[in-house]
């Protein structure tokens, strides 16, 4: 059964944000001359894409290449600028954990906040508060505003949130370790679960013989468009010699 289906799907991005978005600095740099226009980059070019339940898919591919932002894509988190996406089943993005927090108010209230982002009603994430806290080890933070977290705690409350339910589809970027070494192992073998179940898995690596190891399918990015695709082995083995083939010449 098809899961995620994208259908030419291209991103534009600005490369100089932060100029077209802080007037005062706009201001300053045109004054000490310095100010170049925003330049717009295509970061995902006419992507097609289908992916079936239970597959697991690794993508790999150059720094810069886009397999972060198509994740994002994939995870509803950034908008293409044209193309469709289409996505079936409750999508578990393990990607920027706790990046759409509300600093100032509770763990509490982040939790059932978070949940409804990721698609549960609010009953059912009342009925979930206290697994989901028990996992993170924060039930003495409950009513903490998140801004009083260490960074590794802010993780810990990310990841149980997203994995507290069974998802259908795990979305992961760069093998997964969060927290101390206590955590990390909690945490790892939750996912080695979903691994091992019909959960569809689409995992972003640096790490080949991981990919070869964990996933059927593999993608390779190179500049926003997909280069190959295939068996995991095949397209790791292209990959190698086409990277190996450049270092050479
Ligand atoms: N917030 C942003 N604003 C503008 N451009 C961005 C932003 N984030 C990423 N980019 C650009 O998008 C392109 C793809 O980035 P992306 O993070 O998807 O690559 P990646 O393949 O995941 O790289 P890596 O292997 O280094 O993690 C890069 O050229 C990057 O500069």
């Amino acid at each position: 059964m098809e899961v995620i289906r994208l259908d030419k799907i291209s991103l534009w991005r600005r490369t100089q944000e932060e100029f077209s978005y802080d007037l005062k600095k706009t201001f300053l740099s045109i004054l000490e001359g310095k100010y170049r226009k925003p330049v717009k980059k295509l970061i995902l070019d006419n992507i097609d894409l289908i992916v079936n339940s239970g597959e697991k898919i690794g993508i790999i591919g150059a720094n810069g290449s886009g397999k972060s932002t198509l994740l994002k894509v994939i995870c509803g988190i950034l908008k293409p600028t044209s193309g469709l996406v289409r996505v079936r089943g409750k999508i578990a993005p393990l990607i920027e954990l706790g990046a759409g927090f509300d600093p100032e108010i509770s763990v509490m209230d982040n939790i059932m906040l978070y949940g409804v982002l990721l698609g549960f009603s609010r009953t059912e994430m009342r009925k979930r508060v206290n697994s989901i806290l028990e996992f993170a080890e924060l039930q003495d933070y409950a009513l903490i505003p998140v801004k009083a977290l260490s960074s590794g705690m802010v993780a810990r409350l990310g990841f149980a949130i997203a994995t507290d339910a069974q998802p259908d589809i795990l979305v992961l970027d760069e093998v997964l370790s969060v927290g101390d070494e206590s955590f990390k192992n909690k945490s790892q073998q939750r996912i080695e679960k979903f691994w091992n179940e019909n959960t569809t898995i689409l995992v972003v690596s640096h790490d080949l013989k991981f990919i070869e190891k964990t996933c059927n399918q593999a993608i390779w990015l190179d500049k926003g468009k997909i280069k190959f695709t295939g068996s995991a082995n095949a397209v790791v083995e292209c990959y190698l010699q086409t990277v190996n083939k450049a270092d050479n010449s």
